[in-house]
């Protein structure tokens, strides 16, 4: 078995081999779309011979972090073909694409598993979780102090023409959550893409702008599925894809284009945060009926330099010790000292106040998982009474994190 970046001329069957592990009906159109959002020289294979049998990519992400912005590796494009699973391919590509990152100076790799039981033993945490929610017409209602602005009037707009102003709105936003990451070109492209596979039966990608006189202040991207009740009423579905805004009278004022707009039966939002403002504009947020689910999983690859890349929430001075079975090198003691001025983090020969796995340290990131919790569940041990819920508070962060869209 051998693992290599591969050249240009072997992307056609990269996209061969990962469309198959996908079991992907995507047509050379889409495929192309994924060339354009991959790295060339950040993907690589497994063959068996002279046989790809596997694929792995990675994305060259400023991700918001605590605090900042850090350089975090997209891991993307996993795949084993369905012939050649359970020997050890992804094990050995995913040992490489760590030492590579490693090498290459990326502190944090984060990725959107297929499976969430894939990842943790590679020393990924779940970083992130988002709602999904169902909100039936009926249940619309805002409350009546939600806040509202004379200025501001919603504006429908063709997604595509309006692609600078959704894109000034996003720049803003994506600065504030944890989680989020600047978008390419080939990623704007990706997401208001409106071909006959995008729309698959769900129609076409529209859009409702929040404005004033000097620009765009938020937007929704959605799509709306027709459907008629057995009775022949109108039982249409609107399918929201995003809806971001820069602050709260624009962000209740595109909430209520979606939720209040004529026809429809019910609003299917996927990827909110678990904080969403929504929650507290609703009037009777039990119609939100929340699904919970995993979003962005994140990997510490160097310790000592992702926990000095990130903010505290508060001041914090202990020792921890590392397990990690993939990335020798963090494995050993590390001395976290972080106050309002900036945060170091150092190997440490002094003993250890608490031990976790590195997949703790990732679930805990982006500050949305508290390690208490890890704590209480067996999965960090903590020698020094009161550690664990000191590091567990200084790496908690608002906002929620949550990256909301795959890639
Ligand atoms: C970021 C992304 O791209 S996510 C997308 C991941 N890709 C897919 O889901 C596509 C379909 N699936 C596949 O291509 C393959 O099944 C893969 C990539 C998930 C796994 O590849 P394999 O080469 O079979 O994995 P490998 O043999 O290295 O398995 C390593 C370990 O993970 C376990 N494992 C592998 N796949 C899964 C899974 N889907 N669920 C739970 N455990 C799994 C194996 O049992 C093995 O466990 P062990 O170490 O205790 O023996």
């Amino acid at each position: 078995m051998t693992i290599r970046p591969i050249a240009e001329a072997e992307w056609p069957v990269f996209a061969t081999v990962f469309r198959e592990a996908f079991n992907s009906e995507a047509p050379p159109a889409v495929v192309d779309r994924y060339r354009a959002l991959s790295e060339l020289d950040r993907l690589l294979a497994a063959f068996d011979g002279d046989q790809m049998v596997g694929t792995a990519g990675a994305l060259s992400f400023a991700m918001t972090v605590p605090g900042g912005t850090a350089p975090v590796a997209g891991v993307t494009l996993v795949s084993v073909l369905p012939s050649h699973r359970r020997r050890g391919i992804l094990s050995a590509m995913m040992r490489r694409q760590l030492n590579d990152l490693h090498e290459g100076g990326e502190p944090v790799a984060a990725l959107y598993p297929s499976e969430a039981a894939i990842y943790g033993r590679f020393g990924y945490g779940r970083a992130a979780d988002s709602l999904t929610f169902d909100i039936p017409r009926h249940g619309a209602a805002f409350v009546p102090d939600a806040p509202t602005d004379p200025a501001l009037r919603l504006r429908v707009a063709d997604p595509a023409r309006a692609r600078k102003e959704l894109e000034q709105v996003f720049e803003i936003v994506r600065a504030e959550r944890p989680g989020q990451y600047a978008r390419t070109a080939a990623r704007w492209d990706d997401l208001l893409a409106d071909e006959e596979f995008d729309r698959s039966g769900t129609g076409a990608l529209r859009c409702v702008i929040a404005e004033d006189g000097s620009g765009p202040r938020g937007y929704a991207l959605f799509r709306v599925k027709r459907k008629a009740s057995e009775d022949d009423l109108p039982a249409n579905e609107l399918l929201l894809q995003e809806l971001y805004a820069v602050d709260p009278a624009a962000y209740a004022l595109v909430w209520r284009g979606v939720l209040e707009r004529d026809l429809i039966a019910r609003v299917r939002a996927w990827s909110r945060p678990v904080d969403d403002p929504l929650i507290h504009l609703l009037a009777e947020p039990r119609h939100l009926r929340p699904l919970w689910r995993d979003d962005l999983w994140v990997r510490v690859v160097d310790v000592g330099r992702a926990l000095s890349a990130r903010a505290y929430a508060a001041p914090v001075d202990l020792v921890f010790e590392v397990e990690d079975a993939y990335c020798p090198w963090n494995a050993r003691c590390w001395r976290l000292s972080a106050d309002g001025a900036g945060a170091v983090c150092e190997p440490s020969s002094a003993a250890a106040d608490v031990t976790l796995p590195v997949s703790a340290l990732g679930a805990a990131y982006l500050g949305g998982r508290p390690l208490v919790g890890m704590l209480r569940a067996g999965l960090i041990r903590e020698h020094t009474r009161g550690a664990v819920a000191r590091l567990s508070t200084a790496m908690s962060w608002e906002p929620r994190p949550c990256a909301a869209l795959v890639f």
